[in-house]
């Protein structure tokens, strides 16, 4: 059954295939979305130091858990190092664990590679007098690297990994690194496929998870015409096709939502996409892979060349 789909980490832990994510889900909305999402099956949750909700998430697993719906071992929780705390990544990792209210993650995931200073205008944002974000260009995300590298051992996290790397960062990270990455967590859709890091990471045994797989928040993608085309010949939504798009290929894949009917179908309606439905996708990837007219949704204003073919 394609909701059951789970895929293997380098480090022989099982990643499953869909994950609830949280990024902007509202305070009081998302303790909700957590608690009924893991009701309806999921045991995959993703959340964030930067996204500000890590109690609530914390709250959303504890209900269930209390609950008996399930263990701890059942659940899958990614969560993430922000920029402006990569000099204090084992202090990051503990206020992570004491808000989320668990021992251990699954996964700790660098969430781009680059440092904010610590010292700066504002804990998670700081921003330079003209404005821009205030980044410390001397400290290299090899070094973060190094300090997360520390973390496995301790028993606080089962398994590292990094998030928006490109394949010019992985070239620089992958000779200095002791532990491979076991995931990648990048924007990855059918309007950015990323095909180039997608099979970097293939041939390196380092998982791609797919963020913004629906295009995030006020998405085009569910009208876009090859969509809607596989949905209807398929009797599903163009939800289903761009979410199932990613277990086809081999990645897991991250959706957000905070309602509850949505919640449900995005786990319930997985389909199997066959080769044809592929090809259609492939087709119109392609195209605008050609006419340079791919789409990134996540490009926050960093001002910083983080290595992405399409944003150089
Ligand atoms: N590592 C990184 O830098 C990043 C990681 N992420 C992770 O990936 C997750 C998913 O990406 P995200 O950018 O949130 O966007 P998604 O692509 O998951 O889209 C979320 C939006 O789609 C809506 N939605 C959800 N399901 C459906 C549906 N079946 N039909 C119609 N609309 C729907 C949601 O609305 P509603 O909630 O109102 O139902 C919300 O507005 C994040 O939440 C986060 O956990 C995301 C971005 C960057
Ligand atoms: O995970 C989601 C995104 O990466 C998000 O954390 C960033 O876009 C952040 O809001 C920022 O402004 O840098």
């Amino acid at each position: 059954m394609t909701a059951e789909t789970r895929f293997k980490l380098n480090t022989g832990a099982e990643i499953p295939a869909l994950g609830l994510g949280t990024w902007q889900s509202a305070p009081g909305e998302v303790a909700r979305a957590v608690s009924h999402a893991i009701k309806v099956g999921y045991r995959h949750i993703d959340t964030a130091q930067g996204y500000g909700n890590e109690h609530e998430v914390g709250q959303g697993i504890k209900e269930c858990i209390d609950a008996g719906i399930v263990k701890r071992e059942d659940l899958f929780v990614t969560t993430k190092l922000w920029c402006s705390f990569h000099t204090r990544v084992a202090e990051a990792v503990q206020t992570s664990l004491d808000k989320l209210g668990l021992e251990y993650l699954d996964l700790y995931l660098m969430h781009w590679p680059l440092a904010m200073n610590p010292n700066g205008n504002h804990p998670m944002i700081p921003k330079l007098p003209d404005g821009s974000r205030d980044i410390v260009h001397s400290h290299s995300h090899i070094t973060t690297w190094k300090s997360m590298e520390q973390l496995v051992g301790t028993g606080k996290v089962k398994a590292i990994g990094v998030s928006n790397y490109s394949v010019q960062y992985l070239e620089e990270l992958l000779p200095q690194a002791t532990i491979v990455p076991a995931a990648n967590q990048i924007e990855n859709h059918p309007s950015l496929p990323q095909q180039e890091i997608v099979d970097y990471c293939k041939q390196k045994g380092i998982h791609i998870t797919a963020y913004s797989p629906l295009g995030s928040t006020g998405s085009p993608l569910f009208t876009a015409e090859p969509i809607v085309a596989v949905a209807q010949k398929r009797g599903v939504s163009p939800a289903s096709v761009l979410l199932s798009w990613h277990i086809a290929r081999g990645s897991s894949v991250l959706a957000k939502s905070v309602t509850p009917a949505r919640i449900e179908s995005n786990r319930a309606d997985l389909i199997k996409l066959d080769e044809e439905d592929i090809a259609t996708i492939r087709k119109y990837s392609d195209h605008l892979e050609a006419t340079k007219s791919l789409q990134r949704f996540v490009f926050p204003p960093f001002g910083y060349n983080f290595g992405f073919p399409d944003k150089q």
